[in-house]
């Protein structure tokens, strides 16, 4: 497969400003590549990549072999030395290619070809030194034995606090390296010297936090365009929405040379963003837990959890675009819906005794259509859910939402669902997309945290969650049946891919749903 080098000169977002402070420490790009090239650096490194790679949380591929790299790009933060003791550090983008996962839809991978295997672009930060010291040691990725990194070892760069103090360092004085692009808010004041922690829970990305004042998420599975995450928060942000915390700095890669080629495919690759890390939250999934555990109330919590959402997604729609959904946008919805089951149950059979039952919900969105219902699209959340609001609290205990003062729900991680295409992410969508997501997550909590009736707990908390959006917005969700069902269809469909895919044991919540959904139509 032939590899890719850079074009320069990509745009940046009109708000971002390159700064023309020079950048700190001595850097070159490409300098570890000089001596052989890039393929001599990537075929030193595919056998333990081939090995490292499918073990890490954020690899999307998993389940199916890794048979080859293909490099992107490669910049030397930080001189990859072959004595001393200072680190180098590595940024490089690469291809993995694997076979097709069955049931696969072309999507927009990076500078994927239709009829190649399929090809996913990550983002690795490998750190580099002629020893690790014992307290590195989980961060190994391993020695190559070749290539201009040869008798060196190779780890992962973010747990090295040097190193991510240095990833910080760039953000704060932004500017161009080779490929790279770091950008900020002009409003963005960053103090130097902030302590790092990589962030150990669950996730599908990976996330620094600096002295719990920011935190910094680089974005693993990269695809040409802007994220989302930080398109709308910046967006929001610039509306004085409050409900999500405003990006301060952020960076990007700019497009491979082949894909300008390629037709529309010449934006930049979002590669990470430093945000305001809310250290005095907690995060819905943990609330609603406790709240299993206790007995407490989180009914109160849900509704007002409800009107934030409504908040988040009036400033979207008052701010991006929007569209009418009409018959023939419609029934693409219900047909696009239909082809995402078939290709769920083909990845996971236990989907199949319920494909008929659940088709209903997309048919009886389509007759809908047929018949003359509209429906307004806008920019969406995306992926919804307990996980992707903070609360923060000024006495800590359940209380009203900010018109009372004393807590307040932010949104986080604008993301999309990370399976989906780019695009299909940025589109416009109907909002209920991000109530089902939530109402999905209630019924996850309900399950997870072992109450009696999980379907009273989840029941009660949608009810609160709904009337609370329906307060703010004027608009109930529960008075769209249809829709609602098949966007609760539709997600805990993702629901059982996602969990046959990273967490089999958990796969028994969503299955639970769609028996449910299954049996039941409004
Ligand atoms: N601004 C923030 N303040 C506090 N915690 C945050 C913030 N952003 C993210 N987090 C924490 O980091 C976790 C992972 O962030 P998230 O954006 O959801 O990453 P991913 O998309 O990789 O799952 C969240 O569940 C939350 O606990
Ligand atoms: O990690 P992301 O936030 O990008 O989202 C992915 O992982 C989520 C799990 O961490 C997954 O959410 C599912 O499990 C949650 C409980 O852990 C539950 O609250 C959600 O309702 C359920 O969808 C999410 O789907 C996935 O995209």
């Amino acid at each position: 497969m032939p590899e890719a080098s850079f074009s320069r000169g990509a745009q940046h977002p009109p708000t971002a400003v390159p700064r023309a402070d020079p950048p700190p420490s001595p850097t070159r790009v490409t300098r570890a590549t000089a001596a052989t090239g890039p393929t001599g650096l990537l075929a030193s490194l595919a056998p333990l990549l081939t090995e490292w790679l499918p073990r890490q949380r954020w690899f999307a591929g998993k389940g199916r072999p890794v048979t080859g790299f293909a490099l992107v790009s490669a910049t030397e933060l930080l001189p990859c030395a072959t004595g001393g003791t200072t680190p180098g550090l590595l940024h490089l983008l690469v291809r993995a290619q694997q076979p097709e996962p069955p049931g696969h839809r072309h999507g927009s991978g990076c500078g994927h070809r239709r009829g190649a295997a399929a090809s996913d672009c990550y983002q690795l930060l490998l750190g580099v030194r002629a020893t690790l010291p014992p307290r590195l040691a989980p961060a190994l990725i391993g020695r190559p034995s070749s290539g201009p990194l040869h008798g060196l070892t190779v780890y992962e760069a973010l747990l090295d606090p040097r190193l991510a103090t240095l990833l910080l360092e760039r953000l704060r004085m932004p500017g161009t390296l080779g490929p790279l692009r770091f950008l900020c808010e002009p409003s963005a004041a960053i103090p130097s010297g902030l302590a790092p922690r990589l962030l150990t829970t669950e996730q599908s990305n990976s996330s620094v936090i600096y002295g719990d004042t920011f935190i910094l998420k680089l974005f693993r599975r990269v695809s040409p365009g802007t994220n989302p995450d930080l398109e709308l928060p910046l967006a929001l942000a610039h509306t004085g929405c409050t409900r999500v915390p405003a990006p301060a700095a952020w960076f990007e890669a700019a497009p491979p040379v082949e894909g300008a080629g390629a037709g529309p495919r010449t934006d930049p690759f979002t590669l990470g963003v430093l945000q305001p890390y809310l250290a005095d939250s907690t995060d819905g999934w943990q609330l609603a837990l406790d709240a299993l555990t206790t007995g407490d109330d989180f009914t109160e919590a849900a509704h007002a959890l409800g009107r934030a959402t409504a908040e988040v997604h009036l400033a979207m729609a008052r701010t991006l675009p929007t569209s009418v959904l009409r018959r023939p946008q419609i029934e693409h919805l219900a047909a696009v819906m239909s082809e995402r089951l078939d290709s769920a149950a083909a990845a996971v059979p236990a989907l199949h005794p319920y494909r008929a039952a659940l088709h209903t919900a997309y048919e009886d969105l389509a007759a809908l259509g047929r018949a003359g219902r509209t429906w307004t699209a806008q920019r969406i959340h995306g992926d919804l859910h307990l996980g992707q609001v903070l609360r923060q609290s000024a006495g800590g205990g359940t209380g009203s939402d900010g018109a009372g003062g004393e807590v307040h729900w932010s949104l986080i991680d604008f993301e999309g669902e990370p399976s989906r295409p780019l695009d299909e992410r940025r589109r416009p969508q109907p909002p209920v997309r991000d109530i089902a997501g939530m109402l999905r997550s209630f019924d996850y909590a309900a399950a997870v945290g072992g109450h009696d009736s999980p379907p009273d707990w989840a029941g009660r908390t949608r009810a609160a969650y709904c009337a609370g959006y329906a307060e703010a917005s004027g608009t109930d969700p529960r008075d769209e049946p249809e829709l609602l069902r098949a966007h609760e269809t539709d997600k805990a469909v993702y629901e059982v891919v996602y969990e046959a895919r990273h967490r089999p044991e958990w796969l028994t919540v969503p299955m639970s749903a769609i028996r449910r959904l299954a049996a039941a139509r409004t």
